[in-house]
């Protein structure tokens, strides 16, 4: 069987203990490749926990029975191989950008997998041309020049979506994507995200806000408390009952035009 045939995500009883306690408590999940996917759930429920499982930053506990945690059918990955199919855009990633670099030259450090660029990075004139196609499929060529530090969180968020796309990667990993973000800016990156679903790429979301799920993800995972809640198509799984057990609140919920909606009845409080 080839690589690219294998679930890009494979997890049996993946279970990850931090100071004595399971953030996250024998997760089963499967992703195929060519799957978007959003993953959402209250503070705390144990979502970066997740991507950061992905990311090898988190490992399970050995001795989970039948454990299995695979990416692309492999338990050990060399993180810069993997890099080549999984691209990460996370807040985390944002706040250590928020420095002196180009838009530009914040694309290229995604070659070299560094916050910037630094005298022994040699850039060949194909790396800068793919940074500057890059931003000019997301529209933000006018950003190049710019100092990450001096744009606003939405400008500088999608220039790190840039940077996760220079190794052509499958899939896109985003953790909170419109964190911080108002609503045109929001919009703006919705739609940035739609392009690059409709380019062929993948897409992990991560997030607490119905709003980030893009028409395109099919799929949606509910955590809560380091388990997963429930999963399945997003129609039968964003219910007013599911999201309303999953916040513990009355939640309600709309769809429209295949972007979701959630509110609280300020007379259910
Ligand atoms: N390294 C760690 N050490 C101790 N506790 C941790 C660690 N990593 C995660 N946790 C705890 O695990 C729980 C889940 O955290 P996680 O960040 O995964 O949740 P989240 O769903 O991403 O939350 P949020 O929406 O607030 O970002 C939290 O209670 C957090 O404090």
């Amino acid at each position: 069987m080839s690589s690219d045939t294998k679930p890009l995500l494979e997890y049996h009883n993946v279970t990850v203990r931090k100071k004595e306690r399971n953030v996250l408590d024998s997760i089963s999940l499967n992703i195929d490749v060519g799957e978007n996917v959003a993953i959402i759930g209250p503070n705390g429920s144990g979502k970066s926990s997740l991507i950061k499982t992905i990311t090898r930053d988190y490992y399970p506990l050995a001795d989970c029975e039948d454990l299995v945690f695979r990416i692309m059918g492999k338990d050990v990955w060399d993180l810069f191989e993997m890099r080549h199919f999984l691209g990460l855009v996370s807040y985390d990633l944002q706040e250590e950008y928020e420095r002196n670099v180009s838009g530009l030259d914040a694309v290229i450090s995604g070659f070299f997998s560094s916050i910037g660029l630094y005298p022994n990075h040699r850039i060949s004139p194909e790396m800068k041309e793919k940074a500057l196609g890059l931003l000019e499929l997301l529209g933000i060529s006018h950003l190049s020049e710019k100092k990450m530090s001096e744009m606003s969180t939405g400008e500088a968020r999608r220039v790190l979506i840039a940077r996760a796309l220079v190794h052509d990667p499958q899939t896109l990993v985003l953790d909170e994507p419109s964190n911080s973000l108002d609503m045109s800016s929001r919009h703006v990156f919705r739609e940035t995200l739609r392009k690059i679903a409709s380019a062929g790429k993948s897409i992990i979301l991560v997030t607490h806000d119905l709003d980030d799920v893009i028409p395109e993800v099919g799929r949606v995972v509910l955590l809560k408390e380091g388990q997963i809640f429930l999963e399945g198509p997003k129609e039968d799984i964003l219910t007013a009952g599911n999201l309303s057990e999953l916040f513990d609140m009355d939640v309600e919920v709309a769809c429209e035009k295949g972007y979701y909606r959630t509110w609280i009845d300020p007379l259910s409080l």
